[in-house]
């Protein structure tokens, strides 16, 4: 049975949810999806802060919801940590106070990192005597999110924490999130509608559309899909787990992937950095024999596994099995006809070497927060 089952409307004529999905007890479960598909309204029946008509939510083991039995955990008995855009700090008190405030609610038995550790892994050992009022954007939601991992809750609940932070301060606390995510050792159940969020922190994605679940999986499986909304956006393309094998004298840096290497022009850290990539389908070209004499750096050999046609475009997705991992191309049905592609048939995907967004997923050793390039 999915951890989460959830079924509510607002009235006759009105929003209707109907979701069900499971969060994995480790990790961030992303709830992606356009605006009013009901990504809040999940948040917000999961901590309690809304009774939806018929569900049931388990968290933990912990069974705080289930309308069959009449069960209603209220809202502070939960033990969810919710970290909403804006920080909702005390104002008139330090940060340190703020964040005792949060380790106060913390079951006595409950385990989790404790305060100096909070406060070293968000980087907020220098603004403890501030009050909220002079801190910046991204210094607030790092103070916020102490104060939620300080309770030691069951899970994480954060409901678009970047959206209210200009592009500079979503780049400094990103990294913060990646770092809380592995420190934090409970599950995280993160709303969102930006995709590079995705990327950058997500294990599971739960893809909905107008209060229904479209999709739910591993985010790099569901990434590789091309019958799912996300095929339809530009920057549609496969995720790989890469890990920095050697940086070259020309500049380059080799990554590993599961199936084969690429190079980038990236440089995203030391040899045993982990990131994860995604190429883009747009960016990627096909060769039924392998080329020779052409610019283009990455030259990976597969096989074709499907290939899809792209409702109402001349265009089509081309999928290469590149070893264990999938390469997706976007190209004209006119190239997938004169160069007679059928699956089964060797092929070379060929990527340009500087085309990848990226996120770093880890350092490779001592585990120091790092902006991207
Ligand atoms: N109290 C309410 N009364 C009536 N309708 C509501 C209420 N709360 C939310 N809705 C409607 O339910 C739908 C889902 O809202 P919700 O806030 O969950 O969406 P969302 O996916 O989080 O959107 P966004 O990304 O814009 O925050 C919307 O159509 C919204 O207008």
């Amino acid at each position: 049975m999915p951890g989460i089952a959830l079924r509510h409307d607002f009235g006759p004529g009105g929003f209707t949810l109907d979701a069900a999905f499971d969060v994995p007890d480790r990790g961030v479960t992303a709830l992606f999806g356009p605006s009013g598909c009901g990504k809040s309204t999940i948040l917000a029946a999961v901590a309690g802060l809304l009774r939806p008509r018929a569900g049931r939510v388990e968290i933990g083991g912990a069974v705080v919801l289930d309308t069959s039995r009449g069960v209603f955990v209220p809202p502070e008995r939960r033990r969810c940590g919710v970290v909403f855009q804006d920080a909702r700090l005390f104002p008139h008190l330090s940060v340190e106070t703020n964040l005792r405030y949060g380790q106060r609610r913390a079951p006595r038995d409950a385990a989790g990192p404790g305060f100096e550790e909070v406060v070293a892994l968000l980087g907020i050992g220098h603004l403890l005597d501030r009050r909220p009022s002079g801190l910046s954007g991204g210094e607030r939601q790092r103070v916020a999110l102490g104060r939620a991992l300080l309770a030691r809750p069951r899970i994480l609940l954060m409901d678009e924490p970047l959206a209210a932070l200009d592009a500079a301060r979503r780049a400094e606390v990103l990294p913060f999130l990646a770092r809380l995510r592995d420190a934090a050792g409970m599950p995280i159940l993160y709303v969102t509608h930006a995709l590079d969020e995705v990327d950058a922190l997500a294990d599971h994605l739960v893809l909905l559309e107008a209060g229904r679940v479209v999709a739910a999986g591993p985010v790099a499986a569901l990434a590789a899909r091309t019958d799912l909304p996300l095929a339809a956006r530009r920057d549609a393309g496969v995720l790989l787990d890469c890990q920095v094998a050697r940086a070259s004298e020309e500049g380059l840096t080799t990554l590993d992937f599961p199936g084969g290497t690429l190079a980038t022009t990236l440089h995203p850290g030391p040899p045993g950095t982990r990131l994860r990539v995604r190429v883009r389908a747009r960016d990627v070209a096909v060769a039924t024999l392998e080329p020779h004499g052409i610019s283009t750096r990455n030259i990976l050999r597969g096989t074709l596994a499907e290939i899809t046609p792209v409702p109402g475009t001349a265009e089509a997705f081309v999928r290469v099995a590149v070893g264990p991992s999938d390469i997706l191309a976007r190209i004209t049905r006119d190239s997938v006809a004169r160069l007679g592609l059928a699956q089964g048939m060797a092929l070379w995907a060929l990527v340009k070497a500087v085309t990848f967004d990226h996120r770093v997923v880890g350092a490779a050793a001592q585990d120091a927060p790092r902006e991207e390039d």
